[in-house]
């Protein structure tokens, strides 16, 4: 997507250099750094310099074909793998790119490898892109079905950030937004703020204003009103993980949607590349794990002070603890449809395997 009129994507490779935004800045600059050993690629996925499910893979794919330039022995290549697999634990993602590119690299003499990964790790970071055209094409198609019914604006609720810049390109919630929005539709997003990190308000709400997409900033507490009163014809968010069953993993809040969309006859949708998809866990709530992150990020905010510094700002008493866990299980029965790259399917087992009979074990 475009920033102020040049394309960018989230993670891009300059000759041998490795390049990303660090989204910990934005809306208010657009830092690009490079990243140019292992534990910096490990530092910026735990630290979320770079977050989202299909960022996180792509990233620690390049993070892998780096540190290989390192050290390209057997014992260094499963040590790369644990190193950058360690830095989150919920998006599958992570261990799906990690585990592809260890088995594709383990079977080649150890000088071959870095040049092998490199190229691996841009076939992934294209293949990414492409995903999530293709899921933006089958969402556009049910985004447009409700406007030919209602005859006016959509009004769509996003929760925390599954945009462009969680993914390579195109995002995958607003994959389907973008391509309605190009397509004439009059759209209109609810930005979830998404506390305590606040991806809708500082990546989702920058880059649709970016891009031109009608949006207004809610609190995370506003859309069950919105919903109760009609202003919200469908959900569609993203996901970390998604299960064999259907559930869907995603970050702390959905399943709040999901409950009120329900209550409420709202469609619920959740729009995955298939690499998010993990065959092995069937019961979300149970299998899945869920990040436990600092309690600074609920005691404290971050914004902008008037010098135009960034500044983390304290809201509650000192000596209050906090809770922190940054994901939610959505269970399937709470989901209308599942918004892939080969269409869309309903979220239960034998819908999954029949989108996706060659890849469900
Ligand atoms: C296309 S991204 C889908 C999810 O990864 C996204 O909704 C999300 O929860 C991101 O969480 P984050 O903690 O910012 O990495």
């Amino acid at each position: 997507m475009k920033i102020d009129g040049t394309p960018f994507r989230s993670i891009w490779r300059a000759g041998e250099t490795v390049r990303i935004i660090d989204q910990r800045w934005l809306p208010h600059e657009v830092r690009v750094v490079a990243l140019s050993d292992r534990a910096a690629f490990a530092t910026a996925i735990r630290d979320m310099w770079v977050r989202g499910a299909p960022l996180i893979g792509a990233t620690a794919a390049y993070g892998m074909a780096v540190a290989l330039r390192a050290d390209a022995s057997d014992s260094a290549l499963d040590d790369h793998w644990q190193v950058l697999h360690a830095t989150r634990p919920t998006a599958i993602n992570l261990r799906w790119a990690l585990d592809r590119m260890r088995a594709a690299l383990a079977p080649l003499p150890a000088a071959d490898r870095a040049a092998a990964a490199l190229a691996l790790a841009d076939a992934i970071a294209d293949e990414d892109v492409e995903l999530n055209r293709q899921i933006g094409l089958h969402g556009l198609a049910l985004i447009k079905a409700i406007a030919a019914r209602k005859g006016g604006r959509v009004n769509i609720l996003t929760h925390c950030n599954a945009g462009w810049p969680a993914t390579v390109d195109w995002g995958t919630a607003t994959s389907p937004i973008y391509h309605a929005h190009n397509a004439g539709i009059d759209v209109h997003v609810w930005v979830d703020e998404t506390r305590p990190r606040n991806q809708g308000a500082q990546i989702t709400a920058w880059e649709l204003n970016a891009h031109g997409v009608p949006h207004s900033l809610i609190v995370d507490n506003a859309g069950g009103h919105l919903m109760q009163h009609g202003q919200v014809d469908m959900v569609i968010v993203g996901t970390d993980r998604t299960t064999a069953n259907g559930d869907v993993c995603n970050k702390i809040g959905t399943y709040l949607k999901a409950l009120a969309a329900r209550a409420n006859g709202v469609p619920f949708y959740v729009a995955l590349p298939s690499p998010t998809i993990d065959w092995r866990v069937k019961d979300g709530v149970a299998e899945i794990p869920i990040e436990e992150r600092s309690p600074a990020e609920v005691t404290h905010v971050q914004g902008l002070d008037p010098e135009g510094r960034i500044v983390q700002v304290r809201i509650s008493p000192t000596g209050t603890g906090a809770a922190n866990p940054a994901f939610d299980v959505t269970p399937a029965t709470l989901v209308t449809g599942l918004i892939t790259e080969r269409g869309v399917c309903a979220a239960n087992p034998s819908a999954l395997r029949a989108m996706f009979p060659d890849l469900a074990p």
